[in-house]
């Protein structure tokens, strides 16, 4: 007898910049046994120039990125993907939702010292640290309406990564 494989929603991991996306997200992915995406790879260019630059992206540079971001969610119905991506405001998340209505969201969390120390030591990275107090200004926790966790990732890695799988595994 051959059990069902289980379906796993579009997964979103969310948070500002140097909260651990990418690292988590890539390793839940190997972990599920489905695609990862950064979003950073579909931002536009003169998104990529304008942040490298230091200046904050606004709703208007967000909105088409956000559009992409949800095209790939919602491109492998009951396979993922997980996706890193900030998704700081509501609304972002919301865009995220008319294209994927039942996307997860894991949200990464770390103290501002940390973060800033992650961003400064992160080689070759186009995300100046100088964009961290912008991006704390911008960023609207999850709601309690919205499917999904938080994560502490001051936590040791291992365990922010367990905490993630077993999140998913009882509410999916
Ligand atoms: N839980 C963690 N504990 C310590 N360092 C971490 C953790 N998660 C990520 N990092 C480190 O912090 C930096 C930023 O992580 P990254 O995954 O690029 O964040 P984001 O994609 O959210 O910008 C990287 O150098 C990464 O190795
Ligand atoms: O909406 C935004 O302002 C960006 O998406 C931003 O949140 C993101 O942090 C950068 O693209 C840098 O990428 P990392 O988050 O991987 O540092």
């Amino acid at each position: 007898m051959t059990s069902e494989p289980v379906l796993l929603p579009p997964v979103v991991v969310m948070g500002v910049s140097g909260s651990g996306k990418s690292t988590v997200g890539t390793a839940l992915a190997a972990a599920l046994g489905v695609d990862f995406i950064d979003a950073d790879d579909l931002h536009p260019a003169a998104n990529k120039a304008k942040m490298a630059a230091g200046i904050p992206l606004t709703d208007t540079d967000r909105q088409p990125w956000l559009v992409l971001v949800g095209d790939a969610l919602h491109a492998q119905p009951g396979r993922g993907p997980v996706i890193a991506c900030s998704a700081l405001k509501r609304v972002y998340r919301d865009t995220l939702r008319s294209s994927a209505p039942d996307a997860v969201f894991l949200e990464l969390e770390a103290g501002k010292a940390e973060l800033r120390a992650r961003m400064e030591h992160r080689p070759e990275h186009f995300m100046p640290a100088a964009l961290l107090d912008s991006q704390l200004e911008t960023l609207q926790p999850l709601e309690a309406d919205e499917r999904g966790v938080v994560l502490d990732t001051s936590a040791p890695f291992a365990e922010v990564l367990t905490h993630a799988v077993a999140w998913l595994r009882a509410s999916v």
